[in-house]
């Protein structure tokens, strides 16, 4: 059997979902759940697994703390694919339990903050405790002994774990998204397809008035779209930050390439987090003004047009 697929586990967490709709070719014993982020990673990086998925961010709570720590710390991996997807939670609890009886609850952080307005309104008296992943937390739930209650995860935890589902779509938001990322060892990139994200970490060199301006404007004179910003404290000390950018585009597209070069030469570091076919249905937004962009074509003219004036040319 070739090497399975890490995911965050046990069976019935939305990464398993995740890792369904990027992988639907793998067979369960190509799938090999694991019980945290940083275990996905390790897997991934010691050669257990060939590729992993790991949540990086949703729409109500932000970037997943563990899953940026490891892609910025540690030995390298390239973010390969991604998917995003509507997440809809579910209270869980054992055969026989009322609302009423629900005084702990359990849950992955990220869930127990999109849920924060319906727990406050539906059991203010209840405590609500951290668990690894959601699924985890139905786990949990499902041993007689183990002094929860209930645990907010995807209605497929509660089925495999044979809980019942107390209350349905309980997310203050019925709009969240949660977006995953496949983790792949270093080695070729994916091709380019014309609708593709380039994933970085800049670490600023000094710190200056206009700093982080100076990074973004490598993108902006180049009319490179970014979709995230995430500023991350480097642990080095209060102050030093590192700025995680997902902008859209290919490496080997000129105007990203030619950013990226940009910022190199102006940061103390650099880590490239890879380039992979965004997995955001590709909407269109209509605009009234819409602007005309400049073409990988433009930049190839224009790099042209550098080097016949370097060469003594006038046009
Ligand atoms: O715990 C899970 O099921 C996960 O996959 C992580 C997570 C938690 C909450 C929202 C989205 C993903």
């Amino acid at each position: 059997m070739s090497s399975p697929a890490a995911f965050l586990g046990p069976e019935g967490t939305f990464t398993d979902a995740a890792l369904y709709v990027l992988r639907p070719d793998l067979t369960s014993e190509q799938r090999l759940a694991c019980d945290g982020v940083e275990a996905v990673f390790e897997a991934v990086r010691s050669g257990a697994a060939a590729v992993g998925v790991v949540p990086l961010e949703n729409s109500v709570e932000g970037g997943v703390t563990a899953t940026t720590a490891e892609l910025l710390n540690g030995d390298p991996l390239l973010i390969t694919g991604e998917v995003t997807l509507d997440v809809r939670f579910s209270l869980v609890a054992r055969e026989g339990t009322h609302l009423a009886d629900v005084k702990h609850v359990v849950t992955h952080p990220h869930a127990q903050a999109q849920c924060r307005g319906w727990l406050g309104r539906t059991l203010p008296q209840a405590q609500t405790l951290p668990a690894a992943s959601t699924a985890a937390a139905a786990q949990i739930v499902a041993e007689p002994g183990s002094g929860y209650d209930a645990a907010i995860s995807a209605p497929i935890a509660g089925e495999r774990y044979g809980l019942r589902e107390l209350a349905t779509d309980i997310g203050d938001r019925s709009a969240a998204a949660t977006r995953f990322v496949l983790l792949s060892p270093p080695g070729p990139l994916p091709e380019p397809t014309g609708h593709d994200r380039t994933s970085l970490a800049a670490f600023l060199a000094d710190d200056h008035p206009g700093a982080l301006a100076e990074l973004l404007n490598q993108f902006s004179v180049r009319d490179v779209n970014l979709t995230r910003l995430e500023s991350r404290p480097t642990g080095d000390r209060l102050g030093n930050y590192c700025f995680v950018i997902d902008a859209e585009g290919h490496v080997v597209e000129s105007r990203l390439g030619e950013a990226l070069m940009g910022i190199r030469r102006s940061c103390r570091d650099v880590r490239f987090l890879g380039s992979y076919p965004r997995g955001d249905a590709s909407v269109e937004i209509p605009t009234l003004l819409p602007r005309r962009t400049a073409t990988d074509t433009d930049f190839h003219r224009a790099q042209e047009w550098l080097e016949r004036i370097r060469a003594g040319g006038v046009s």
